[in-house]
């Protein structure tokens, strides 16, 4: 007998095939061809980039229930309301989703996830910090007395969180945060202040209005000693009123580039008391009579959640957001018809011209690269969190290297690919109706949140100059640093197969030699009378791309590990050809890397141009599949120009008609200010 969800699974599957039907039935033209022309079967190539086919029919029956809750997904365009509208609008939703997660009860925090990601389409809602990083840092950071005391408090939504650590003069320097918190032994409480204008905390999401408490980073004093950032548990609002407590000044900082659907907010403290106890005491304790005791070997374990945050937002921001702007550009592209590639013949679809094919495929091949290495750091997570459960830390400093560079170059790959995908978009990618500025403007602050993404690289590269010494030093490496340790060859053994491992292994040479330079480069800084500080800093933008080689060559290796893997002959091809474009198309864009040692040949460089250009025709065919294989509903994807059925032109039409703006025909303003231009000389006429 099957089980509710097996039962749940295919009638949802069973939907999806009536709808798909009836979709298939009024596609346009182009795009139907281009769904027949394929070479493998899409539905196989979901259930890879899903993991199997389990979550793949999972993720569709719970995207299914938040698609069905019309208190979701109804409502007004979020591209005609205000700020605020956007923000009231959001928060509705947030406190009906909280509902459906009763009501559907969902046992897995992937369940959750993706409920939220269909229900907050491209936006992060009021709470999101909630459950994204205030409830994680009260597991990670509480004793198992404070666990049991707040997190079911926090499950219940009786209480609201945040993550409460930016400051107005310090994001990135966490040693320099001011707020202090101090410890007075005869009333056993913690005084948080803010001593100074820019100790004001700045910035962290659902502070300004929604939240009514918060882990607040603050630097602990006991016994007169500076004890370095702690986290601690703050009510910050009444639970009755919702007004701020008396001792604190809280708002919210106003209108940004984008994020307008959540309230980033503003946190003053004045002598403000709070229990011992609300220190999050797993790592470190402070007694009741003062003293202080340190119960962890790492002193970084403070920065769990940032380290979750980084490890999950490499899938969940970055690789989602390219796979969402190049579905609608390549489906456009498909269907958007323009100029003549020859005389009396009709205008070709966008996509034949191999210049659009340049801009979007390579972006394409970025974003399957993405995806396949933001799940890979999403389960190392995981597994290393895992250890340090058990008190193993061994492995966080290679996860905090590697998530701080991955989510560098992944989020900066991705805005800067959202934003080409708008401009070969032409001018319907500048409208909002193109989803693409507001999927822009949600992936384009991951390059500054949770770390700024130059400092985010110079931390991978710090723990690069550490694995080369110990290399060095004869000690076998392991791990995604393994390299460091092992010879590697010189010269390049790409041939005109363009296998994988010979990707792979252009990419180790280029990480490897790179780190070898910039390590002797730092040594030769020190030499000549640098302090390590100063040689590090002349050293830093070669630092930088040392961090980007490394995590360019971790992930072509996780995408050549990934099509070995696939068994499907198809979708095994297709796979092959986007990783060989990912790789070739970063070998030409850092030309200079891969030749400058004479690695790579000038017969070789040749070949990867030549092929570089063949995959654009061989992915050509596909193109369109391949973007139907990321799965991602139209109300998902917020956009008219990537609409699965392809008809762009009808519905554009009718979405302008609903603008505001086309409401009264004539509108005030016109009354206000144009009639009165317009007829102060009406007499002459
Ligand atoms: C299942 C899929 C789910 C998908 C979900 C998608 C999620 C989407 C999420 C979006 C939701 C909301 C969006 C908004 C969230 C935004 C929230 C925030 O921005 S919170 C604030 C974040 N702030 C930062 O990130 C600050 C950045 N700065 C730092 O991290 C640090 O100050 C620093 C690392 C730059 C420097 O720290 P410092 O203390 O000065 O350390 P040193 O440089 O001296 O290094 C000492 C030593 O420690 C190591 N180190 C540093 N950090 C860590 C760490 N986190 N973990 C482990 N080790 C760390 C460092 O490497 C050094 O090691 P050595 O061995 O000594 O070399
Ligand atoms: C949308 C959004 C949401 C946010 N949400 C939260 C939140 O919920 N909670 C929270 O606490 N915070 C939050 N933040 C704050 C965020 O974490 C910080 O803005 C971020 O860590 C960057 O710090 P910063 O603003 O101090 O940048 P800065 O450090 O001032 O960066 C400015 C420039 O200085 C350079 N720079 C700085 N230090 C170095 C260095 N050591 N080496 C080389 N270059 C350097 C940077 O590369 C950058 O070019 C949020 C920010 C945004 C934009």
């Amino acid at each position: 007998m099957p089980s509710v969800d097996e039962e749940l699974v295919s009638l949802s599957e069973y939907y999806f095939s009536i709808l798909y039907t009836v979709i298939m039935a009024n596609i346009n033209p182009d795009l139907q061809k281009e769904r027949q022309n394929g070479t493998f079967e899409v539905e196989k190539l979901t259930n890879v980039l899903d993991g199997d086919k389990f979550v793949t029919d999972r993720r569709r029956y719970v995207e299914s229930l938040a698609l069905n809750e019309k208190e979701l997904t109804d409502g007004p365009d979020y591209n005609f309301m205000s700020r605020k509208e956007r923000y009231v609008n959001s928060l509705r939703k947030a406190v009906h989703f909280l509902k459906c997660c009763n009501k559907y009860n969902f046992e897995n925090p992937a369940d959750v996830y993706m409920f939220e990601r269909t229900a907050f389409p491209n936006e992060v809602s009021p709470i999101g910090l909630h459950s994204a990083m205030f409830i994680p840092t009260l597991r990670g950071q509480g004793t198992k007395e404070q666990i049991e005391k707040w997190v079911p408090l926090a499950e219940n939504h009786q209480i609201i969180g945040t993550y409460v650590q930016t400051e107005l003069g310090h994001g990135t320097f966490i040693r320099g945060l001011e707020t202090t918190a101090t410890y007075d032994p005869k009333t056993e409480e913690f005084i948080l202040n803010s001593p100074t204008l820019t100790s004001t905390k700045w910035w962290p999401g659902g502070l300004g209005k929604t939240c009514n408490y918060a882990v607040v980073m603050a630097l602990l004093y006991t016994d007169g000693k500076n004890y370095g950032m702690h986290p601690f548990i703050v009510q910050l609002r009444s639970l009755d009123t919702h007004e701020a407590l008396p001792g604190l000044a809280i708002g919210d900082i106003g209108p940004k580039f984008g994020y307008d659907t959540i309230d980033n907010g503003f946190l003053r403290f004045n002598h403000y008391r709070i229990p011992r106890m609300n220190m999050l005491m797993k790592s470190a304790q402070v007694l009741e009579d003062g003293t202080y005791i340190k119960s962890t070997k790492n002193d970084k374990s403070s920065y769990g959640a940032m380290v979750f945050i980084r490890s999950v937002m490499i899938f969940g921001v970055a690789a989602r957001g390219l796979a969402q702007a190049c579905t609608i550009a390549i489906r456009y592209s498909a269907v958007r018809r323009q100029s003549e590639l020859k005389k009396s013949q009709p205008e070709p679809q966008i996509l034949d011209y191999q210049t659009q094919q340049y801009k979007l495929f390579p972006l394409l091949a970025s974003a399957y690269a993405m995806w396949f290495t933001g799940l890979q750091i999403r389960d190392l997570y995981f597994t290393v969190n895992y250890d340090i459960q058990q008190g193993d830390t061994e492995r966080l400093p290679e996860l905090h290297a590697l998530s701080s560079g991955l989510k560098s170059i992944t989020t900066s790959m991705a805005s800067w690919g959202i934003e080409r995908c708008r401009l070969a978009c032409g001018g319907h990618g500048y409208s909002a109706a193109s989803g693409l500025p507001k999927i822009y403007v949600n992936v384009s602050p991951a390059c500054t949140y949770e770390g700024e993404n130059t400092v985010m690289l110079l931390q991978c590269a710090r723990y690069l100059m550490k694995a080369y010494d110990a290399a060095k030093n004869g000690q076998k490496l392991s791990g995604s640093v393994d390299y460091l340790s092992e010879r590697i060859s010189l010269r390049s053994s790409i041939t005109s197969e363009f296998s994988l491992a010979s990707l792979v292994d252009a990419y180790k040479h280029r990480a490897a030699r790179m780190t070898k330079e910039a390590s002797e480069r730092l040594g030769r800084l020190q030499a000549c009378g640098n302090d390590p500080e100063d040689a590090w800093n002349l050293n830093s933008v070669v630092l930088t791309k040392v961090a980007e080689a490394h995590c360019h060559y971790y992930m072509v290796l996780v995408f050549e590990s990934i099509v070995e893997s696939v068994e499907d002959d198809g979708v095994k091809e297709v796979l092959k050809q986007l990783c060989q474009l990912f790789a070739l198309f970063g070998i030409h864009e850092n030309l200079g890397d891969f030749i400058q040692d004479g690695f790579l040949s000038n017969e070789q460089m040749v070949l990867v141009k030549q092929k570089e250009l063949s995959l654009l025709s061989d992915i050509r065919r596909n193109a369109v599949l391949l973007v139907d294989a990321f799965d991602i509903s139209d109300h998902l994807l917020g956009s008219i120009l990537g609409r699965f059925d392809g008809n762009v032109y009808e519905n554009l039409f009718e979405w302008a008609k609903t603008s505001p703006l086309n409401k009264p025909e004539v509108q005030e303003s016109y009354v206000k200010y144009l009639w009165p231009l317009l007829n102060q000389n009406k007499s002459k006429l």
